[in-house]
């Protein structure tokens, strides 16, 4: 049975006093409240019922359209989602199932839940909400929200995978942020993982190379990266890839910036810049990781950059690149925008 007005009182829409010492708004309040909860269970469950919460069903999460048009994560109050849960009878996850993910400006935490036990249609229908697969709504949302979502999306996952310890097959059991989970025979602390992958665009001084896995969406190209090797240094990775890849020796390497990546499983990206010589810059692709790996002049990559990302279902351009919300976006607009400086400064 739906409740009338679902909406009233269940969406979170202004910050609530939290029923624990309350910080100043500053990043370091908030990463030592965050932290504090992570280690208090008890703290950690008072949060809960002053906290903000988004839902999920079967690991997609629920987005709303905001007035403007753009989407946004459903955000329910903690009595919101009992109301929810009681109102479709659940006993299956409770609130206490509730996984921290952040926490607000305004210092309240921030958790997510998974109600892949109700009925998703009902549920979403409630919330006046969507439930959108994660890869759609990451793209959907603006970056900083993309990020909450697909974080909260990597721990559920993790937690629904890691039930078991893989030295005694015992039951693991969590703590009430959802930071880490025990073996309950042997006591072994486990806590979500990311694997580490380097992604590099490497830049001859006046092109770069991008290149394509067949399993791409027709005309992407982007990036090349790999997965880090046991005992590997982010250098000895990048090096090893583009040997691998393309057959080149890189020179100067230099960091830009990282994402946590959350598809296929949480990898977590290294982006960098490196070189090559101009006087060695012959590919040689290994067919079997890469369909194809071309040099691109920056007229060029204006231009794929200008087309954009391709409506679905519509013929996509010979070329185009990852969305804004990948790392491989951001270093091929840093590389574009430099080769722009040097050549204005020539
Ligand atoms: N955010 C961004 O801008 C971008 C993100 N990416 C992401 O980077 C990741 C890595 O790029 P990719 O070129 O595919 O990597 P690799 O070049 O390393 O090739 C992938 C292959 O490496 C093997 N592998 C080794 N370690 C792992 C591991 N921990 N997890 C999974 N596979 C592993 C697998 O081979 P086998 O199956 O034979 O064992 C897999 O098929 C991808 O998940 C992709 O989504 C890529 C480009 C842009
Ligand atoms: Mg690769």
């Amino acid at each position: 049975m739906l409740l009338l007005n679902p909406l009233r009182g269940i969406l979170s829409a202004r910050p609530q006093v939290l029923g624990l010492t309350r910080f100043s708004s500053s990043f370091v309040s908030r990463m030592r409240f965050l932290n504090r909860l992570k280690q208090d269970d008890e703290a950690c469950a008072a949060a809960l019922q002053d906290g903000q919460l988004v839902l999920f069903h079967r690991l997609q999460p629920l987005l709303q359209r905001g007035p403007t048009g753009t989407f946004r994560p459903v955000t329910l109050t903690c009595s919101g989602v009992q109301s929810l849960l009681q109102n479709f009878g659940s006993d299956g996850p409770l609130l206490e199932d509730s996984i921290l993910i952040g926490c607000s400006e305004q210092n309240q935490a921030q958790f997510c839940l998974d109600v892949g036990h109700l009925d998703q249609a009902a549920v979403a229908e409630f919330c006046a909400g969507t439930f959108i697969d994660l890869r759609k709504s990451f793209f959907l949302l603006p970056g900083p929200a993309a990020q909450l979502v697909a974080k909260a999306q990597a721990l559920l996952r993790w937690h629904q995978t890691n039930g078991f310890c893989s030295a005694t097959g015992q039951p693991t059991h969590r703590n009430r942020a959802g930071s880490q989970r025990v073996c309950s025979s042997s006591s072994t602390i486990y806590y979500p993982k990311m694997s580490p992958v380097v992604i590099v665009l490497l830049s001859d001084g006046s092109r770069c190379l991008l290149g394509r896995q067949a399993s791409f969406p027709r005309g992407m190209y982007s990036a090349l990266a790999g997965f880090c090797d046991m005992g590997e240094t982010l250098e000895e990775t990048l090096h090893r890839e583009v040997a691998e890849e393309v057959g080149l020796e890189v020179q100067d390497v230099s960091y830009s910036s990282s994402q946590h990546w959350p598809f296929p499983h949480s990898s977590f990206m290294l982006g960098c810049h490196a070189t090559v010589s101009p006087a060695h810059t012959q590919l040689d692709v290994d067919r079997s990781e890469l369909e194809d790996a071309r040099w691109f002049t920056p007229e060029e990559i204006s231009s794929a950059l200008q087309a954009g990302v391709p409506p679905r279902g519509g013929r996509p351009p010979d070329v185009w690149l990852p969305p804004k919300h990948a790392v491989a976006h951001h270093l091929i607009t840093e590389w574009r925008d430099r080769q722009r400086h040097l050549q204005a400064s020539e």
